[in-house]
């Protein structure tokens, strides 16, 4: 009997196997890899029914580039997010619990702007990240995967080509900032000016976890909650296999908790995990047996940041250390 508030229990799962948010190949690995490594059957080892609908291939959206002015590969990034966008929305509209199994962090404009649509302003976000991802000067140069959160939140204004379908804006006032210790100037102005509430990690220092998640979970009562998870949020002795490398980042330790906090509060609708990439693993040796409950969720296998990935999933969907 599932006791979470907004959802059944059944997961609707995709990946949205995507580099084009960024310079660096692999992410769209990621997706096949956690499949791989025994995601699935973690989650169903849960206890919950899972409703997979395969992965979004980014690859499949290629268009005849020629160079954006707005920032790379905006056309493709566009239909991709629309399909990422239809998938959420269905998802959510079904009562489903959303995974999106990224991919570069792109994949959130689409994830998020689809839960938008369901749960409309009602919904939170919690976005667990070394960055801000709000950057909105638009330039050729430019990676998409710093800009979903400034395109969500309606700071491009431009209509840009392939997003024609992104209509939801997301209130500034309704998303928590965690772990973020990288910033850009545009983006410390623009929290600042916005007065957006993050936990980065001198705030976590000095609270505790524990504390910042009390009062995360306050502020946020009794509203459906998305969690966008970066993977590069984790100090790097954790999490190696990641394009966007910051160090002095949250414990695995850390992690988990605060994702097993959420799972706790039942108020969770959707994830995204994104930024793992296979192809950049310090040690791409598989960890086999990565740490010990398999009971709980059964057997994994992967890469150092593979095996975490699903750790961290399984954290978010209900995985308990001793009862
Ligand atoms: N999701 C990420 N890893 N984002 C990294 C963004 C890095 C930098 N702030 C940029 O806009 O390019």
């Amino acid at each position: 009997m599932n006791s979470w508030k907004f959802i059944r229990n059944t997961i609707g799962l995709f990946g949205s196997a995507v580099h084009e948010g960024q310079t660096k190949t692999g992410t769209e690995l990621a997706p096949r890899a956690l499949r791989e490594g025994g995601l699935i059957s973690a989650l169903y080892n849960l206890g919950w029914e899972i409703n997979d609908m395969g992965d979004i291939q980014g690859k499949n959206f290629r268009t005849n580039n020629v160079k954006s002015k707005f920032f790379r590969n905006s056309q493709q990034l566009g239909s991709i997010n629309g399909e990422i966008s239809k998938r959420a929305y269905e998802i959510a509209s079904k009562q489903k619990f959303m995974l999106n199994i990224g991919g570069d962090h792109s994949v959130a404009c689409g994830s998020i702007h689809g839960l938008l649509e369901h749960y409309s302003d009602e919904l939170r976000v919690i976005w667990v990240d070394a960055h801000a991802d709000c950057n909105y000067q638009l330039d050729s140069n430019r990676n998409y995967h710093g800009m979903p959160l400034g395109h969500l939140y309606g700071a491009i204004t431009e209509q840009i080509k392939g997003f024609e379908w992104l209509k939801q804006r997301l209130d500034t006032k309704n998303i928590i900032y965690v772990g973020i210790r990288d910033i850009d100037p545009m983006e410390r102005e623009f929290i600042k000016d916005q007065k957006i509430v993050y936990y980065g990690m001198d705030e976590i220092i000095e609270l505790g976890i524990g504390q910042v998640m009390t009062r995360i979970l306050k502020q946020f009562e009794g509203k459906p909650i998305h969690v966008s998870f970066d993977v590069d949020s984790i100090d790097p002795e954790f999490a190696h296999g990641t394009g966007t490398l910051v160090d002095g980042g949250i414990t695995s330790r850390e992690v988990h908790y605060l994702l097993r906090k959420l799972a706790a509060s039942r108020q969770l609708v959707g994830m995204d995990l994104a930024e793992i990439n296979p192809q950049l693993e310090k040690t791409p040796e598989l960890r086999e047996e990565f740490f010990g409950d398999f009971q709980q969720i059964g057997r994994i296998q992967g890469t150092q940041t593979v095996a975490l990935g699903i750790e961290l999933i399984a954290s978010a969907l209900g995985r308990t250390l001793v009862l």
